[in-house]
Order: structure tokens, then C-alpha cells, then sequence
């Protein structure tokens, strides 16, 4: 079972199996993002022109789910499954593709998670198939991996100059058991690429909501590695320069958390210091066994923490002295020894796209006026529930 489901000793040994695997993808290959960043921008190009003008009118959220899904294929298999390119995303009748059942399979995960125990009631024929369907193709991948390895191909591609990082491969070197690799691999996919694509997402919509922001983040993107016709492409350090994209994925990670509800069981009886009595400032008993839901969501707009003004989008806030320690009150990767593992890897793949988008587009404006206000469509992953409609100049 993947390192999501399981607790204790089975727990522990999956991290320290995951864990060699990220230390070297802490320094992302970013050539290899540019590769789909390219298909990306034709894809923008594909969709409708305002009249008389370069601006294209593009849903931007399932573009990025696409352009997730095919990063991270890449990443844990060593080659993208080609959503980006694949004509229909849309989930119809017949065969299946990968990337359609792996979505099925996930909302189907989202509809067993409230069920806790009585999980099993979820479990229709489309669902049953999507997880056939995910499960045999990630075994198709981790045989191919195996015979690879025994072949000693590996040995003989690592003496040459520019191996390509493969997740799996990496993995592979610790264990040769087809089903730990298999569910392992399926489970970091789970983690990180509808996460990744949800925070890009809503960087959008923010964006596109407010102007004066992008234009200061464009203003930053124009000094560090320039925009337009003397664009080049941005390198790791040039990423972890810029200040303002750093607040602005803090503050989109604090308004719209993509992992929104959480949950503990108790191990031992304990006790939360206040949230009980008529005015919640007693303590809670928590009895062991007992399962403890907490809202990220809530948590990261709570004025107590930052200030009147919590509910809104304003990435200068974590330049002030206020929020310079604000520890576990902002947690969209959680903490702890179940920190999210690929947090940097995210952060390296996000900045990167949201840099290379503002370097192209100078203008972003929202096309659906229902989208100012938000709506949420909350699976396992918090998505925008409208998509997020806007004109690209
Ligand atoms: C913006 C993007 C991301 C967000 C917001 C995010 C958030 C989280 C959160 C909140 C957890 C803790 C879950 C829990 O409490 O049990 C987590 C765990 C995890 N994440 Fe991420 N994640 C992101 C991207 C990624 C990426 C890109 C990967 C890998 C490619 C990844 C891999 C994992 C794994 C394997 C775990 C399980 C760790 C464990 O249980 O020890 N995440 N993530």
C-alpha cells in the first residue's frame, strides 16, 4: 500500500523508502519542464482569438491539470502520458485512458473519504474499472522499469553524461517488489499533481482579479530574467531570487490551500488546550481512536493570526514583522514528521510555470463575472469550482 494509507512501522519504512528519491529532485530539471511549457503556450495558442488582436480566451484550470499530469508522468516514469496533447480530456464511454481513469479513480478515493470505515459502499463499476485501468498501466511502467534495471541498461545509461532522472528507477534501486513500487508510485502521483495544479490555478485567478499584483510580479520576472522578446528562461537560483513570487505562492497557499480538510486519529487519550464549552475556550477530551477533522481553510483565515484583512488577497503581508513567525498557523504542506514530501519540488515546479507565463502574457483579465466571487470544488484537492476563464494578451 502507498505511503497515504498506512500508519506506524509501514508508515516509517515507505518515507525512508520515498524519501533518497526527492533528496535528488530537490534540484529540478527544468529543461525538462520547458519542454511542456512549449506545448502549453500552443495550446494557449489553439483556443479562440478576440477579434483584431493576440488575445486567447482559455480556460486555464484543466490546462493545467493537463500540464501536471504530463510533468509528473514524466517525473515518476520517465516518459509524459500526453494529456497535453491528447484531444479528449473529458471522460467518455469505452476505454479508458490513464490519465481519465486515474481522475475517476481519485473523485472516487474523494467519495470513499467521508464514508471512513464504510469506505467499501463506495464502489461502483466505473470507479472498479478507473483503478484496474490506473493500476495496470503503473505496472506495465514498473515491469518495464524492473527488466531495465536487471539488464544492467541502467548501469551502462548512468555512465553516460546526461541521464534523465526517473522516479521510479530511483525507487527501484531499494525495492524490486512490483507492488510496493506500483502503489508507491500511484500514491506520490495522488500527492502531487492535482496539489501542484490547484495552486496554479488559483495563482491565476488571484492574478487575474488583481492587476496592480500582476503587474509588480511582472515588474520583478522583467529585472530578474526579463519578459517579452528579451525573456530568457529562469534558472533554480534565479526562482528562489524573486520575493514577490515567493509571497504571492505563500499567500494562494494561505487563501486557497489545495489539501483544504484534514484529518488525525488519536493513538493515545489526550486533550486540545480550547475550541470546547459554550464559548470554546475550554479544553476538548479526545479518547484514543477518535478521529479529529481540522480545516486548513479556517485556520489560514483567522484574523487572530492575519489581522481584519484576513479574507483578502494580499501577498504583502509576508513582508511584515507579524507574519514573520507564524508557524503552525500556516500549513498548506502541514508539518511534522507527515510533512508533505515533494513541498520544494512544488514549489520549484509552480514558480517556474508561473514565471515563464508572466514573461509571455502581459495582460491576464477574467472573462466569467461570476468568477469574482469564489467557488469552491472541494475533492480531495480544492479546485476553482468555475475553472478560471480569462482573456490572455
Ligand atoms: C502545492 C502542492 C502541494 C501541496 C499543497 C501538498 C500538500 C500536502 C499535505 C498537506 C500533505 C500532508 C497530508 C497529511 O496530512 O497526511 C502532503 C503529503 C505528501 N505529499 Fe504533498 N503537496 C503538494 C505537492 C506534492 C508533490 C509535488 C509531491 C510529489 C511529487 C507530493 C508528495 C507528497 C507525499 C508523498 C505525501 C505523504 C507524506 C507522508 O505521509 O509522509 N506533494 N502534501
Amino acid at each position: 500500500m502507498g505511503i497515504f494509507v498506512v500508519d506506524g512501522i509501514s508508515w516509517s519504512h515507505s518515507r525512508a523508502l520515498l524519501r533518497p528519491s526527492f533528496d535528488r529532485t530537490n534540484v529540478a530539471d527544468l529543461s525538462q519542464l520547458e519542454g511542456f511549457m512549449q506545448i502549453f503556450f500552443s495550446k494557449i495558442n489553439e483556443s479562440p482569438q478576440q477579434p483584431f488582436t493576440h488575445s486567447r480566451v482559455v480556460e486555464l484550470q484543466e490546462l493545467f491539470q493537463r500540464l501536471t499530469m504530463d510533468s509528473s508522468t514524466n517525473f515518476l516514469f520517465g516518459k509524459p502520458i500526453g494529456a497535453l496533447t491528447s484531444k479528449k480530456f473529458t471522460l467518455g464511454n469505452g476505454e479508458m485512458t490513464f490519465d481519465q481513469a486515474f481522475d475517476i479513480a481519485q473523485h472516487g478515493l474523494a467519495m470513499r473519504a467521508p464514508l471512513s470505515s464504510f469506505y467499501w459502499l463506495y464502489n461502483g463499476r466505473e470507479f472498479r474499472k478507473a483503478c484496474l485501468t490506473a493500476r495496470t498501466q503503473a505496472a506495465v511502467y514498473v515491469s518495464h522499469t524492473l527488466k531495465k534495471l536487471s539488464l544492467a541498461e541502467k548501469k551502462a545509461e548512468k555512465e553516460g553524461l546526461d541521464k534523465k532522472y526517473v522516479f521510479l528507477e530511483e525507487l527501484a534501486e531499494q525495492t524490486q517488489d512490483p507492488q510496493v513500487l506500483q502503489d508507491q508510485v500511484l500514491s506520490v502521483m495522488l500527492a502531487g499533481r492535482d496539489t501542484t495544479a490547484a495552486l496554479l490555478s488559483w495563482t491565476f485567478l488571484c492574478l487575474a482579479k488583481n492587476p496592480e499584483v500582476f503587474k509588480k510580479l511582472r515588474a520583478e520576472i522583467s529585472v530578474v530574467v526579463g519578459v517579452d522578446e528579451n525573456a530568457r528562461l529562469p534558472t533554480q537560483a534565479e526562482l528562489r531570487s524573486m520575493q514577490y513570487l515567493r509571497w504571492i505562492i505563500q499567500e494562494v497557499l494561505r487563501l486557497y490551500p489545495p489539501v483544504a480538510i484534514n484529518a488525525r486519529r488519536a493513538l493515545h487519550p489526550t486533550t486540545l488546550p480550547y475550541g470546547g464549552g459554550p464559548d470554546g475556550n475550554s479544553p476538548i477530551s479526545i479518547r484514543k481512536g477518535e478521529r479529529v477533522a481540522y480545516s486548513t481553510f479556517s485556520l489560514h483565515r483567522r484574523t487572530e493570526v492575519y489581522g481584519p484583512d484576513a479574507q483578502e488577497f494580499r501577498p504583502e503581508r509576508w513582508g511584515e514583522e507579524a507574519l514573520r513567525k507564524v508557524g503552525w498557523s500556516w500549513l498548506p504542506f502541514n508539518g511534522g514528521p507527515r510533512i508533505c514530501i515533494g513541498q520544494q519540488m512544488a514549489l520549484t515546479h509552480a514558480s517556474y510555470f508561473i514565471a515563464r507565463m508572466m514573461q509571455v502574457y502581459k495582460e491576464i483579465t477574467l472573462q466569467d463575472s461570476s468568477s469574482v466571487d469564489d467557488a469552491y470544488d472541494t475533492k480531495l484537492v480544492m479546485a476553482s469550482g468555475r475553472g478560471v476563464h480569462v482573456l490572455l494578451s
